[in-house]
Formats: structure tokens, C-alpha cells, sequence
């Protein structure tokens, strides 16, 4: 059975998003950047983290790990609904609770209501939801913001249960293996590139998403991420439709390839939500086909 190693411990959100991805042992590691490592080192086939969160956005250490260490490819997504509980040990109330401990992510999502109901609580970071839950079974703080099945793992109860300040938050989670071929294209897939472009030229981040919207690609996340040790310079994760196999997809990797001063692919894999952005007239695959031939022909004067 194939390995993949998650964002744990047990009773993550991510647990719960890897379990999507079919029958595997699950292996739970500490930190994104660990779960990553495990990938590269060969010691899992595959593993699971958060990308992006509808409320908080990017998880920045997915991002900055992908762009820089050694390279790896998202070959599955899964977009799950977030809603929490709040975990206590037995006879905590809420006015004993002085500290609230999670995720900066899951913190971020439940500020007002921790504002409204725990007055007194200050919020604590903590690796993952489920690592605060293990720290306030501990007695190390008094409450916890957790994934509903946190408390199946860890003996707490519930102070609260569907806690959310927006209705409909969506976190995306990728599997990501070492590089190899891609998954077949569904019809409904979703790229993923890092472009590293000219800083110091007008115009050259409008010209590599002209290079998309010219071939008719639906663009659907655009975030850029600092280069740590080159203030002022940036690079760009562009997420859109479609699969590298298809010619235009081809086409906007090749002219991204040669505008660009770097470009890392970071997948074609499967769009959990099977979407389709319309493709616009005369950029299907045979357009493309029967364009090449025609110029094919005109270099052999035919
Ligand atoms: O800590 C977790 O449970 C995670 O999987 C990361 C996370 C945190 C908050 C919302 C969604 C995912």
C-alpha cells in the first residue's frame, strides 16, 4: 500500500483531507516543511499539506518550500469545508479559560467569536489544531480550536462545536510526489508553475499573463511570495485550467519558458472541484494541431 505522509498529528484538517485521496497508510509528521523533506527523502510516495485557505489565504510554508527546495509535483487536490470545535479539558468553563491555543490559520478563522465568547482568552500559535489539542491535554493551555474529529483522538470535550466566523471557509490541500510523469488529463485539471520574472523591466508580469489570456487560459490564483534575500523582487505561483499534455497548456508553458528568468512546474493534476472555464473559440487541441501543420508545411513549401 502506497505511503503518504500528512500534516499531523492524528485529527488534522489535513489527516482529513489526505484520506480523500484513497486507500494509503498515513504517516502524520510535525511540520509542512517535515512532511515535505519525508517526500523528497523517499521515505513516503507522497505527501499532504495545505496550500490555500479561503479566509487566511496562502500557507506560506507550502509556498516557499516548493519554490526552493528540491523540486516536487502536485499529482491530486482536495478542497475541504472548515468548520471547528473547541476543546477543553473535562470542567474547564469558559470564564477559567485564559489562553486559546491552534494553527495561526485556525486562530485567524474563529478571531471574533473568540473575542465574543472567551473575552479573557489570549490566542497562542501552535504547529497544527491537533498539536494544540495534545498541549491542553497537557494542562500547557486551556483550550484548543480543532478539526470536529480532534476529539476522537485526544480525551477533551467540546466547549463549542461548528465555530466559524465565515460561513463556507474552504482550505485546498495538494499531494505532492517527486517529480515523475504527470496523471492522465481528466478534461478538468488545474496547472501549477512558480515564474521568477525581470523585476527591473517595465510591463513583464502584464506580458506573462498576456501569454495566458492570448491562449484563452482561465487564470484562478495569482500570489506572489518575496525573495528572501533580494528585497524588492518577487515570484509569482500561477495556478490555471488545464493540463500540460494539451497543446495550448504546451504552448503558455513554452513562452512563459522563454520570458521568464525562472519557471518551476508544479503539476497538472485533477481540479477536485471539476469546474471547467469555458475554452474560448479556435485554441482547442486540433487548432493547435492543424496550426503547426500548416506552418510545418509552409517551412517545406508545401
Ligand atoms: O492544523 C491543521 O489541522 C491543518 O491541517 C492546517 C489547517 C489549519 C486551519 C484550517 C485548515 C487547515
Amino acid at each position: 500500500m502506497s505511503r503518504i505522509a500528512y500534516f499531523g498529528p492524528q485529527g488534522t484538517f489535513t489527516e482529513q483531507a489526505a484520506r480523500t485521496f484513497g486507500e494509503a497508510t498515513l504517516v502524520p509528521v510535525e511540520t509542512v516543511p517535515l512532511v515535505l523533506a519525508a517526500v523528497r527523502a523517499g521515505e513516503v510516495d507522497a505527501g499532504c499539506v495545505p496550500v490555500e485557505n479561503s479566509v487566511e489565504g496562502a500557507v506560506t510554508a507550502t509556498m516557499d518550500s516548493l519554490a526552493e527546495d528540491s523540486p516536487l509535483v502536485a499529482v491530486a487536490e482536495a478542497l475541504l469545508p472548515v468548520r471547528f470545535s473547541i476543546l477543553v479539558r473535562e470542567g474547564v468553563k469558559h470564564e477559567d479559560i485564559k489562553t486559546v491555543a491552534s494553527h495561526p490559520h485556525a486562530l485567524a478563522q474563529v478571531r471574533d467569536w473568540v473575542a465574543t465568547n472567551l473575552p479573557n482568552a489570549v490566542p497562542v500559535a501552535t504547529t497544527s489544531t491537533a498539536s494544540a489539542a495534545v498541549h491542553v491535554h497537557d494542562g500547557e493551555f486551556d483550550a484548543a480550536v480543532s478539526a470536529p474529529v480532534a476529539v476522537l483522538h485526544y480525551p477533551l470535550v467540546e466547549l463549542a462545536t461548528d465555530v466559524a466566523d465565515v460561513d463556507n471557509a474552504v482550505t485546498r490541500f495538494l499531494l505532492l510526489r517527486r517529480p515523475g510523469k504527470p496523471p492522465e488529463p481528466t478534461g478538468t485539471d488545474r496547472t501549477s508553475l512558480f515564474v521568477v520574472i525581470a523585476h527591473d523591466e517595465p510591463g513583464s508580469l502584464a506580458g506573462t499573463l498576456s501569454e495566458l489570456a492570448l491562449r484563452g487560459i482561465n487564470l484562478s490564483r495569482i500570489e506572489s511570495r518575496p525573495m528572501r534575500g533580494r528585497f524588492g523582487e518577487y515570484r509569482f505561483y500561477l495556478d490555471f485550467d488545464g493540463h500540460v499534455s494539451e497543446p495550448r497548456i504546451a504552448d503558455a508553458l513554452a513562452a512563459l519558458h522563454r520570458n521568464s528568468r525562472e519557471v518551476r512546474f508544479l503539476g497538472s493534476y485533477p481540479k477536485a472541484d471539476r469546474t471547467l472555464s469555458a475554452a474560448p473559440p479556435r485554441s482547442t487541441a486540433s487548432d493547435y494541431t492543424a496550426a503547426l501543420d500548416w506552418v510545418a508545411k509552409v517551412q517545406e513549401g508545401l
